[in-house]
């Protein structure tokens, strides 16, 4: 075989092209032909009886600030940007690393895909916080099958802090135990290494201080029943397998086939003639007792996301859904699905529709299907969820190397690719984040994947065709549907800057979200709950913003506060809808 030599240039690397390139951008209309509401489209049905265009105040346009309340705080290179937070009708709130970002590079490289990372033993201090808040986490997430709620009750402290004092938006998300069988925490030990033909003890036998050598404890008390000698029994998802040689009493004695390091409160699965086996613990609730009383705890703390695990129906969703709205009048917690059983995935569309987001839970999803089933799976998941209209979270084993080495595999980081390509909301970091010896330097390379791909796409021009159906089910809904899938095509097509939304409960701002636009998106919404909420959004920057009915009055107030913060400057082309007025309004900065 003959080989001819030809340079490497790794910026002549591009992805193959989308079905739809995108029409040649003719961004720089000559700015005569704009005036600075050139086109008002409205539908003839309001969504808000109630709107009016009531007299309002509006911020003068001097570019001095309202006021001198807001002040910019000047940035310093050392030290994490920050910003006095206020809640002054006439001050606009944004997360302060977005901001120090769009300062520096400009609205088209903010990052579009959001980060969540989850918290353990390697980052539950305030410093550790700050420096994933300041790698970019919007999420922080804690997992109830670890630590105690006290412990929990300290990182949801910090983060609060964290974003009082130093004006992040990081939102919480509590993830549920579930009732599937796991091991118990190994008695205080990190992990416990299992060798190649030894023989190990899985029992439901409570032990107190003294544990056998090579025992573990399984929870679920019809351990011993359900499984049967010659069962393969799979720890972490398969990451450790046995084989079942005896059962003695309350004691299961199997001999370890694949060798390899068990955690404390790994799950376990038993397979039978090649496929997984739920006797009676098919029937364990979702929503266990410790689960319920730590989803009381979550809405007590004012959590923003209540992840459940091993969902299996609708129905539980819907229960939980209602159990929240009785209990938390004032705040509203998105309830996320994690699709990881078998179950979840024959209900996936009902479950998707029931919920308010799902992720991805591809640990224990590996551990009920066959392992090359799960990317096929994570796609279906991820294309049905932005059809639907929730977000989704890609997790697990991203970056898993990274627990113990500064530098992913080549293979670590194509999986990242594809499921930033594949237009998923959020990325998760599990042990990577929660006890890893690099969590800052796993989080950076999350952050930097993310961004390269999403350049690729604006320097091929790729965009996507997704039909999106029609969620919406009244007529005011279909309008507003409507509206976005315009206002984001128009927003592509002229290039514009920024897409700006108005936005009371969210709602417009994923739909716009749902789009993919090729502009970063600045949603805009009267309530800290509701931003922190839409920090799990594709390409979303929610900023916090008292804004009033009269649309008019609200962009000028924006661009006011904006340009003051040097986050938009004149001349830059905006296309504004809300759920106020629904209009599409095409605008130059002033
Ligand atoms: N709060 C915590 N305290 C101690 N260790 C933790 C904590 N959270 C996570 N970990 C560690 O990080 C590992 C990975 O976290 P992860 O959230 O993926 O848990 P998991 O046990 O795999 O369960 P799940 O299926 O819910 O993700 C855990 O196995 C555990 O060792
Ligand atoms: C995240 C999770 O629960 C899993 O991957 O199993
Ligand atoms: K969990
Ligand atoms: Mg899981």
């Amino acid at each position: 075989m003959s080989r001819s030599l030809h340079i490497f240039n790794p910026s002549n690397l591009t992805f193959p092209k989308q079905p739809y390139p995108k029409p040649s951008s003719n961004r720089r209309l000559p700015a005569t032909t704009f005036s600075p509401k050139l086109i008002s489209i409205k539908a003839s049905t309001s969504s808000d009886p109630n709107s009016s265009t009531s007299p309002q105040v509006l911020i003068s346009n001097n570019g001095t600030g309202a006021g001198g309340i807001l002040s910019s705080t000047p940035q310093d290179n050392d030290t994490p940007p920050s910003q006095s937070i206020t809640s002054d009708s006439s001050s606009i709130e944004v997360d302060a690393v977005t901001e120090a970002e769009l300062k520096e590079n400009g609205f088209r490289s903010t990052r579009r895909t959001k980060l969540v990372c989850t918290i353990g033993p390697a980052t539950c201090g305030f410093e550790e916080l700050e420096a994933l808040a300041v790698g970019g986490m919007n999420v922080a997430r804690i997992n109830m099958c670890h630590g105690t709620r006290e412990w929990h009750r300290r990182v949801i402290e910090r983060v609060r802090r964290l974003n009082e004092e130093k004006g992040f938006a990081v939102a919480i998300m509590m993830d549920t135990e579930g009732s599937e069988i796991h091991m118990g925490d190994l008695g205080g030990a990190s992990s416990a290494k299992a060798e190649d033909g030894e023989i190990w003890t899985f029992s439901v036998r409570a032990f107190d201080s003294h544990r056998p050598e090579r025992t573990v404890n399984v929870n679920y008390d019809g351990f011993a029943e359900d499984v049967k000698v010659g069962d393969e029994l799979l720890v972490d998802g398969g990451m450790v397998r046995f084989e079942v040689m005896e059962k003695i009493g309350p004691d299961v004695k199997c001999r370890c086939t694949d060798p390899g390091l068990m955690l404390p409160r790994a799950n376990v699965t038993f397979w039978r003639d090649g496929s997984l086996v739920r006797e009676r613990n098919a029937m364990l609730p979702t929503i266990s007792s410790k689960d319920w009383l730590d989803i009381d705890f979550g809405i007590a703390e004012g959590v923003d996301f209540i992840a459940i695990s091993f969902v299996k129906s609708a129905e539980v969703i819907t229960h939980l859904k209602s159990y929240i709205a009785a209990r938390s009048r004032d705040s509203d917690i998105a309830v996320i699905a994690k699709i990881e059983s078998i179950d979840s995935l024959k209900n996936l569309e009902e479950i998707i529709q029931a919920s308010d987001g799902a992720m991805v839970a591809r640990g224990d999803l590996g551990a009920q299907i066959p392992l090359e089933q799960v990317p096929a799976a994570q796609q279906n998941i991820v294309q049905i969820c932005r059809q639907l209209n929730k977000p989704v979270i890609v997790a697990s084993q991203l970056l898993e190397s990274m627990i113990e080495y500064p530098t992913p595999t080549r293979a670590e980081v194509a999986d990242v690719s594809e499921a930033v390509r594949q237009r998923a909301d959020a990325l998760m970091l599990s042990g990577e984040s929660a006890m890893g010896q690099y969590p800052e330097k796993a989080l950076a390379v999350l952050r930097s994947v993310s961004v390269r791909i999403e350049k690729w796409w604006r320097e091929e021009k790729c965009h996507e065709a997704m039909e999106l159906p029609v969620v919406g089910s009244s007529f005011s809904d279909s309008i507003s549907e409507e509206i976005c899938i315009s206002a984001a095509k128009m927003a592509n097509n002229l290039g514009v800057d920024a897409l700006f939304v108005y936005t009371k409960t969210g709602h417009m701002a994923s739909l716009l979200s749902r789009c993919r636009p090729d502009c970063p998106i600045f949603a805009f919404t009267s309530t800290t709950s509701v931003r922190r909420r839409l920090n799990l959004q594709w390409g979303l920057i929610p900023f916090r913003l008292s804004f009033s009915d009269d649309m008019e009055g609200n962009l000028n107030k924006t661009f006011s506060l904006l340009k003051v913060r040097g986050m938009i400057k004149s001349g830059d082309l905006v296309i504004a809808v809300s759920d106020i007025l629904q209009s599409i309004q095409v605008l130059i900065v002033p």
